[in-house]
């Protein structure tokens, strides 16, 4: 995508029927599996957006074989142990799925390897994933001592570690998932409340030794995996900006069909709803181990509420879009417990209040979070993405209900996890 600005102006109404692109924590993780397991893995609803092609490429690079048709990616698993050395530095670009959970997977292997990505994405911590693969043997080396990319290893055989990780964070337990699928022994991870269960979920597709309960995630190593089938669900994080602007567009209705709605991702729809919003979920289904449901939504008066505790972890991508809708709504909200927005693409808290101030807004940032009064009209504004996709997608929501509309700065980031969101966009809001 070449866009380098973009402008959104008051809508009429969001109404008709979409479908959104596939789930990117699903797609990377199909790659990923479907390239160590044994045998052929087929994946259907691939999200093609640059995050998750910066995974597939890695496994390219590490010579799996991954066919395309443009439908349907078909992948030549290579077991545990048939990867080969990339012989060159591998770029994951945005995606901080990406490099985290290659971390984990690369640690073990019989070879060196090292990882980098642009310049947002090297300044994100990296410690909570080399720290604990440290201590079940690992040997990577970042800049700050280990907390940032480029990150080098020496992949060498590991032990299993039972680690208590200080957040709810799945990338930190799926990084020491994949380890722990060849570390001697068992790996056991507890986290402080259940962060999305994909891993989880997709590890015991493919067979995995796999045990979950309330004393955390507990892998075997050793185990081969087999190929598998995948039908990729519709990504709730993307449908989020879409449900949030037919919450607040007056006059609309919008149905949202085949999207994931695992509970460790409703978050959003939980909050939502809290704030007044009128979802239903229809046709509840299961694709390849996923709860899917179409989403219905009608325009809706919203009020403020207060977010902290488990809430927050299962919405942790959608606390932008979730601005938006404080932003609009009767009374304050308050955020809480939301630290974690602080280390994403771009510190979310301060770009969300930054950006909403320029549309007239009043926002008090804390630490933690941030708490939002809410105006009944948005004003024109022209704001920077931060290089932040979420940031930008939220904000050309805003502008559909800000008197004089929005124009975002640097809107190509989109590309990282929603190719489709400016053709869709125009489809609901087309008269
Ligand atoms: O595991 C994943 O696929 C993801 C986990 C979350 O990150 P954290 O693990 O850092 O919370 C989320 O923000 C990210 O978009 C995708
Ligand atoms: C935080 C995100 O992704 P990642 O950590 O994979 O870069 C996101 O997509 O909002």
């Amino acid at each position: 995508m070449n866009v380098q600005s973009y402008s959104t102006q008051p809508a009429q109404g969001i109404r008709g029927e979409i479908a959104v692109p596939g789930d990117k924590s699903i797609s990377h993780r199909s790659i990923m599996l479907g390239s160590i397991a044994r045998g052929v893995t087929t994946v259907r609803g691939f999200l093609r957006g640059e995050d998750n092609f910066a995974t597939l490429n890695a496994f390219r690079a590490m010579g799996v074989a991954i066919g395309d048709d443009g439908e349907t990616l078909t992948i030549n698993g290579k077991g545990l142990y048939g990867l080969s050395e990339a012989d060159d530095v591998i770029d994951c670009g945005n995606s901080g799925t990406s490099i985290r959970l290659l971390t984990g997977l690369l640690a073990p292997q019989r070879f060196y390897s090292v990882l980098t990505g642009d310049r947002y994405l090297r300044r994100r911590p990296m410690k909570r994933v080399v720290g604990p693969l440290g201590q079940m043997g690992a040997c990577i080396l970042g800049r700050d001592g280990g907390e940032k990319a480029p990150l080098a290893i020496a992949g060498r055989p590991l032990t299993g570690l039972e680690y208590r990780s200080p957040v709810a964070s799945a990338q930190v337990k799926s990084a020491l998932m994949l380890a722990g699928l060849y570390a001697a022994g068992e790996t056991r991870i507890i986290e402080p409340h259940l962060s999305r269960d994909h891993s989880e979920r997709m590890f015991r597709h493919f067979g995995a030794a796999i045990e979950t309960g309330a004393t955390g995630v507990v892998i075997r190593g050793g185990h081969e995996l087999t190929g598998r089938d995948i039908i990729v669900p519709g990504d709730i994080s993307s449908a989020a900006f879409f449900i949030v602007a037919a919450l607040l567009v007056p006059d609309s209705e919008l149905l949202i069909t085949g999207v994931g709605v695992n509970p460790t991702r409703t978050g959003i729809l939980d909050i939502l709803t809290a704030m007044g919003g009128s979802i239903a979920l229809l046709n509840q289904r299961e694709l390849s181990g996923e709860p899917v449901a179409d989403l219905l939504i009608r325009s809706s008066a919203l009020r403020g509420i207060e977010i902290a505790g488990e809430v927050v972890t299962r919405a942790i991508d959608e606390f932008p879009v979730i601005c938006v809708a404080a932003a609009l709504a009767e009374g304050k909200t308050v955020i809480r417990e939301a630290r974690e927005l602080r280390v994403k693409e771009t510190d979310r808290i301060a770009a969300m209040a930054t950006n909403l101030r320029a549309a007239g807004v009043t926002v008090a940032e804390s630490d933690d979070g941030m708490e939002i009064t809410g105006v009944e009209r948005l004003g024109a504004a022209t704001v920077e993405s931060f290089g932040d996709h979420r940031i930008a997608m939220s904000m050309l929501v805003a502008g559909l209900v800000a008197a004089g509309g929005v124009t975002v700065h640097d809107v190509a980031c989109i590309g990282t996890s929603f190719p489709d969101f400016f053709p869709l966009l125009e489809k609901v809001t087309a008269r």
